[in-house]
């Protein structure tokens, strides 16, 4: 049976558990990887060879590990010509929705006479992008994630991807990155590839920031490498949550309901709403449903949905004061909104990494080719990161300039703070400066 709560009577426990949703696997699996992590820095690429073969079952050589120029060639002549115009159409809105991100690179305010301050934009110079493949592959995500790097003018971005298992990468995700125009590709994933990227091996050079989703395994290799690498935002295992009133048709919210679901084991995906007959209706839609489904994705949307430990369900809730108060809390990667009047209801939703909006716009839609970036936050942490864009590939640095006149107007206010905090230096370089004889002070 899928599960139903009624959320007035739901227990602290279970709120919790539904809260924390993948999370709760990341830390399970953490111990396991730190060994993993540590290996890598100190064994290089004998170490990532070692764990490709005993996690993605491919034997490969230190050469084998980047993709050459001929596969990414190859790849374009392999490409069935329906798919290569699905990923054109995809790519092109995800640049154009992109490009309109891209900040001026510099700007100035004159905060008051003779005081200019502003900020300089500029793209972090090396990143690599984790692009995963365990139950899979996603040439989705290699342009959700190609797309944005170099629209933001990163100069070295770097791909790593797990090797199918005759050790290829498979041809859309190729073609996919060359028309972002990303080359450097290495067949290595799980912790592994996230360790490589933090320390740099023999072959694949370190970066500045890692950025992409991935299994617990790669979610939890990001945390222990906080610190040495920006990790970028967390994105875990997917989730989804659908906010339906009684306008919503069972039938499209039972379908949009195994989007998220199907993806594996430890994703989420919850109907809440205020309608019984909605709720009940979906409830019996579903076993159907995922009966219909090849059997792999239909065991994890039934883990997802009816097994113990899933955090998948329907959840019925009061009223929608309710509902999206619990939306709200919960902060899910994805929240499809399916009501009578979608636009009023935006106003009151706070935390979620996307919003779509009526019935032609599922999720799927916003996972492939709307525009929108699908590698979002996960875990609640849509509370606070944002959606992947053009500006996790940028920084601004801080900029000013001080005339004469802006100085003078300055220097009492920096001694007198500076005197409070105690630090004499800090008064000291304001006192007696010779700004007279300085050309570069002039107004
Ligand atoms: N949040 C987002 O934006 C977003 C987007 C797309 C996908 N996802 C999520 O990404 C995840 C992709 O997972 P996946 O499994 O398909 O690919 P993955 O690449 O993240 O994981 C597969 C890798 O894990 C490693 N691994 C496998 N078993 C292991 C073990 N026992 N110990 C240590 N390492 C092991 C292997 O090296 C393998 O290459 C899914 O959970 C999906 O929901 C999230
Ligand atoms: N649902 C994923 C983000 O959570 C994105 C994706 C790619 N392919 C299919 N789905
Ligand atoms: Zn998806």
């Amino acid at each position: 049976m899928v599960h139903f709560y009624e959320l007035a009577t739901m227990d602290a426990a279970q709120r919790r558990r539904l809260l924390r949703r993948a999370e709760l696997r990341i830390e399970e699996v953490t111990e396991r990887v730190r060994p993993i992590v540590e290996d890598v820095r100190t064994r290089g690429d004998a170490a990532l060879l070692e764990y490709t073969a005993r996690f993605d079952g491919v034997e490969l050589s230190a050469e084998r590990l980047r993709v050459s120029a001929e596969e990414i060639e190859r790849a374009h002549h392999q490409l069935d010509s329906r798919m290569r115009a699905a990923l054109e159409q995809a790519i092109r809105n995800v640049k154009a929705f992109h490009q309109r991100q891209l900040p001026h690179e510099q700007w100035y305010t004159q905060v008051m006479p003779g005081v200019m301050a502003g900020e300089l934009v500029t793209p972090i110079s090396s990143v690599g992008l984790y692009v995963p493949r365990g139950k899979g592959a996603f040439p989705s995500v290699m342009y959700m994630l190609a797309a944005p790097a170099s629209i933001a003018g990163v100069a070295r971005i770097v791909v790593c991807t797990p090797p199918g298992p005759s050790g290829e990468i498979d041809a859309a995700s190729l073609v996919a990155a060359d028309l972002c125009g990303v080359h450097e590709i290495y067949r290595v994933g799980g912790a592994q590839a996230i360790a490589a990227l933090a320390y740099g091996t023999e072959t694949i050079p370190r970066v500045h920031k890692i950025t992409g989703p991935g299994s617990g395994y790669v979610a939890a290799a990001k945390r222990l490498l906080y610190g040495v690498v920006d990790v970028g935002l967390p994105a875990g295992p997917s989730e989804a949550i659908l906010l339906a009133d009684d306008s919503a048709d069972p039938e499209l919210v039972a379908r949009d309901l195994l989007i998220e679901a199907e993806h594996g084991p430890d994703s989420s995906s919850l109907l809440v709403t205020p309608a019984r007959p909605l709720a009940e209706a979906v409830r019996q839609l579903l076993p159907a449903k995922i009966a219909a489904l090849p059997e792999w994705r239909r065991a994890f949307c039934r883990a997802v949905l009816e097994e113990e430990k899933g955090t998948g369900g329907i959840i019925l809730t009061r009223d929608m004061e309710e509902a999206v108060a619990f939306v709200n809390e919960y902060a899910p990667e994805h929240l499809e909104v399916q009501v009578r009047e979608p636009f009023a209801l935006l106003t009151q939703l706070r935390n979620a990494g996307e919003i779509l909006l009526g019935p032609a716009t599922p999720i799927c839609l916003g996972n492939y080719c709307i525009g929108t970036n699908a590698i979002l936050p996960t875990g609640g942490f849509a509370h606070t990161f944002s959606a992947t864009s053009v500006h996790d590939f940028l920084k601004r640095t801080g900029v000013a300039y001080v005339t004469a006149t802006g100085y003078r107007a300055l220097e009492e206010t920096t001694r007198m703070l500076a005197e409070f905090e105690g630090f004499p230096a800090h008064a000291a370089a304001v006192s007696e400066r010779p700004l007279a004889t300085w050309p570069e002070a002039r107004e």
